[in-house]
């Protein structure tokens, strides 16, 4: 499983996490709030491979997360990792062929489905609402079942059925024993027991 050990982070000599140490265990739901600035989102994308520590590992099962790890992980980060000039279907299937999953157009269809953007299948990403880029960006992340989800903000931009719908897909993952890391502004009302995590000095502690 995913661990951080002994991770800090500088940026142009400002440290802002400091030897993080720290272990997803599966079917378990984290909630990481802490305030702007704090250091959430550099956390993630370390998890995630996204951005080197300073100093520490990022490991799998302990040892160095290898290629194939990746495949197990599924991201959410701010941007929402989309071609605007592809549709959503198209963002999925390219996502799909990625991961090698199949049969595709049926896994498209189902995911576009899930999310409530059936009917935009082949409407292009770039005249998406806020709010339907991360529906389909939720998809994206889904898609491959990932036994770690890592996401940043993901009720960001979503409506009341969208959270529902976030809310729903989540709680499916945990139960089925992934792992599941959540850095939030706000404290949501999931229906799940959650670890609560902060970040205080640039540590991890529980809160
Ligand atoms: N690429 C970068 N180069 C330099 N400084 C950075 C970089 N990325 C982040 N920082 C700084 O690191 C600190 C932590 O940023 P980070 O985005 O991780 O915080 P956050 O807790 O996610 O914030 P927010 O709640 O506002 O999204 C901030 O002071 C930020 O300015």
């Amino acid at each position: 499983m995913l661990s951080l050990e002994g991770v800090s982070k500088e940026y142009n000599l400002r440290p802002v996490l400091e030897n993080v140490d720290l272990t997803l265990q599966l079917g378990l739901l984290y909630t990481l709030m802490a305030p702007n600035g704090s250091g959430k989102t550099t956390l993630l994308q370390i998890m995630a491979g996204l951005t080197r520590p300073t100093k520490g590992r990022v490991l799998w099962d302990g040892h160095p997360v290898r290629p194939q790890h990746r495949r197990c992980i599924g991201v959410l980060l701010q941007q929402p990792m989309l071609y605007a000039d592809l549709t959503a279907g198209e963002n999925l299937r390219f996502y799909a062929g990625l991961y090698g999953l199949s049969p595709v157009d049926r896994l498209v269809s189902d995911w576009l489905a899930r999310v409530g953007l059936a009917d935009s299948i082949d409407e292009r990403v770039r005249n998406f609402s806020k709010g339907m880029r991360q529906r389909l960006a939720l998809a994206r992340c889904f898609l491959h079942d990932p036994k770690v989800l890592l996401l940043d903000e993901p009720f960001d931009g979503l409506d009341e059925q969208g959270r529902d719908i976030l809310a729903h897909l989540l709680k499916g993952r945990v139960a089925d024993g992934a792992s599941v890391f959540l850095v939030t502004h706000r404290s949501e009302q999931l229906g799940l027991p959650a670890h609560r995590l902060t970040l205080r000095f640039g540590r991890v502690i529980a809160c």
